[in-house]
């Protein structure tokens, strides 16, 4: 059996050890973070993901999954290495490599078996891992043969567990066949069908994907500007564009602009890439242009309503950049509330599972309530940003009843116009007409 050793204990990284634990494989995985290792010896993640406490703690009772923030005694007995830290976007946008090439210097300082894969699971630009492997090859002191194999992850944060056990595919980019073969053997249990590749292409696929998925957003936010001038609904348009199986229903779905850790990061990786390479992506550029005027879209849409902001009450549903996740990195909440504050605005926010990280980031710029009911009670207007099950099934007959005269700008169509209209409420959504309440407009 292989000793695998898992670098980095964040969402991938701990995701990853969790699932390969389960499918039967001892794993340990290192964190330099004493906190999260300290908190995970007590079988809690250190963030919230539907379903992964439940698996944690099954494979830690089994004895298959380990923690620790010691790299020699992570790595002194592994054979198989997965790096899974984090490569975050400096402040000028560009791809921070910092956390990649300590992980490589740790790998050639403690690791002591001879032979030894080294599996990159952070999202790294095309070549990251030839540097990777002459990094470990010049700081190596006992390792004699070592191969590198791209491995990149395509979960999503929310619904991460379910898509390591269904994903659609594993790729597996290596130059050395042999250790290619191993990885593939280690993921078999998955089931999961298997794209083996070269190094190149492997780490290219990555980006590729969520450069492709972000086009498919910024292509129907686009069109939902479009739709809101001509008279169509962009809800509409989305199921009937998607019901043809070349273009598929996912990923059109029109809102306030991707977020997240990865996309706006990976894209801005990317087209750098590109220019370093003296090609341009236009398209890539237009999508993240696109994205940008996106989260401007409801502000916008507050003003013309209201003349001016200043003074204005407003409620704020939803700080996370997605449902199912306590992840506030580049929410497009976080930007829009940033924005209104800057109007003079007073705000009021709710969000079942991203407060606390909300307070760490903006502290108390905002008010935070302990329910829906709290929030919208004497607001404006209200800000729908996040489309929580417990925030899309809110009733509007609530709205009603706890806003003076209620104004909602629904970031993320959560309610059909057909069911607000019968409601004393103006509501604005996007891709879709206005619904003005004839007493609101007195
Ligand atoms: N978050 C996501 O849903 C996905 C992320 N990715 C990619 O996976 C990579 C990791 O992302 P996240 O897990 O979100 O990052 P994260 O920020 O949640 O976790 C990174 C972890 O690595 C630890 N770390 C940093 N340097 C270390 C070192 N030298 N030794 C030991 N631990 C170290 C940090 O303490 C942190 O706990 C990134 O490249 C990201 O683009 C890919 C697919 C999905
Ligand atoms: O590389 C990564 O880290 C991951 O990035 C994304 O996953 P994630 O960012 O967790 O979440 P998504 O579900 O892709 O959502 C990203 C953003 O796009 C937005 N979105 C998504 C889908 C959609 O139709 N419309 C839309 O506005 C979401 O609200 C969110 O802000 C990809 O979906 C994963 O495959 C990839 O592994």
């Amino acid at each position: 059996m292989n000793n695998i050793t898992i670098i980095g204990a964040g969402h991938v990284g701990l995701i990853t050890g969790v699932c390969l634990s389960d499918i039967g494989h001892h794993v340990t995985c290192c964190d330099l973070d004493q906190e999260k290792v300290d908190q995970l010896h007590t079988g809690i993640s250190p963030f919230y993901e539907p379903g992964l406490d439940e698996l944690l703690k099954k494979n830690v009772n089994n004895h298959r999954l380990f923690f620790t923030n010691s790299p020699e005694k992570a790595l002194s007995d592994a054979d198989i290495i997965y790096i899974a830290v984090g490569t975050p976007k400096q402040l000028n946008g560009d791809i921070d490599l910092t956390s990649i090439y300590k992980a490589a210097r740790m790998i050639g300082e403690y690791a002591t078996k001879h032979d030894v894969i080294v599996v990159t699971k952070s999202t790294v630009p095309v070549g990251t891992n030839t540097v990777i492997k002459q990094i470990i090859q010049k700081t190596a002191r006992k390792i004699r043969n070592m191969t590198i194999v791209s491995n990149p992850e395509f979960l999503r944060e929310g619904s991460a567990i379910r898509d390591v056990f269904y994903a659609d595919r594993i790729i597996v980019g290596s130059d050395c066949p042999e250790s290619a073969a191993i990885i593939e053997e280690i993921n078999k249990p998955f089931n999961v069908p298997i794209f083996s590749t070269d190094l190149h292409s492997a780490e290219m696929i990555k980006y590729s994907s969520n450069a492709f998925l972000a086009m498919k957003i910024s292509f129907i936010n686009e069109l939902a500007h479009l739709c809101e001038k001509v008279g169509a609904d962009i809800e509409e348009v989305a199921v009937g564009m998607g019901l043809d199986s070349r273009i598929g229903g996912q990923f059109l779905k029109a809102g306030i602009g991707y977020g997240g850790s990865c996309f706006p990061k990976d894209t801005h990786a990317m087209l750098k890439m590109s220019e370093e390479a003296g090609e341009k992506l236009d398209i890539l550029k237009a999508v993240m242009n696109v994205n940008r005027r996106q989260h401007d879209v409801l502000v916008e849409k507050a003003k013309n309503y209201f003349g001016s902001l200043k003074g204005k009450r407003a409620a704020v549903l939803g700080l996370s950049f997605k449902p199912n996740t306590d992840d506030i990195r580049e929410s497009p909440s976080i930007l829009i509330i940033n924005e209104l504050l800057k109007n003079g605005v007073s705000i009021t926010a709710y969000d079942p599972k991203a407060m606390e990280n909300t307070k760490k980031m903006i502290g108390e710029k905002i008010q935070y309530a302990a329910s829906i009911e709290e929030t919208l009670t004497d607001t404006d207007m209200v800000f729908i940003h996040t489309d929580w099950d417990e925030i899309k099934t809110f009733p509007l007959s609530q709205y009603e009843k706890l806003m003076n005269k209620p104004v909602i700008f629904d970031g993320r169509n959560c309610y059909s116009l057909n069911r607000v209209s019968a409601y004393k409420i103006d509501y604005f959504s996007i891709g879709r007409q206005p619904h003005f309440h004839a007493l609101n407009r007195t």
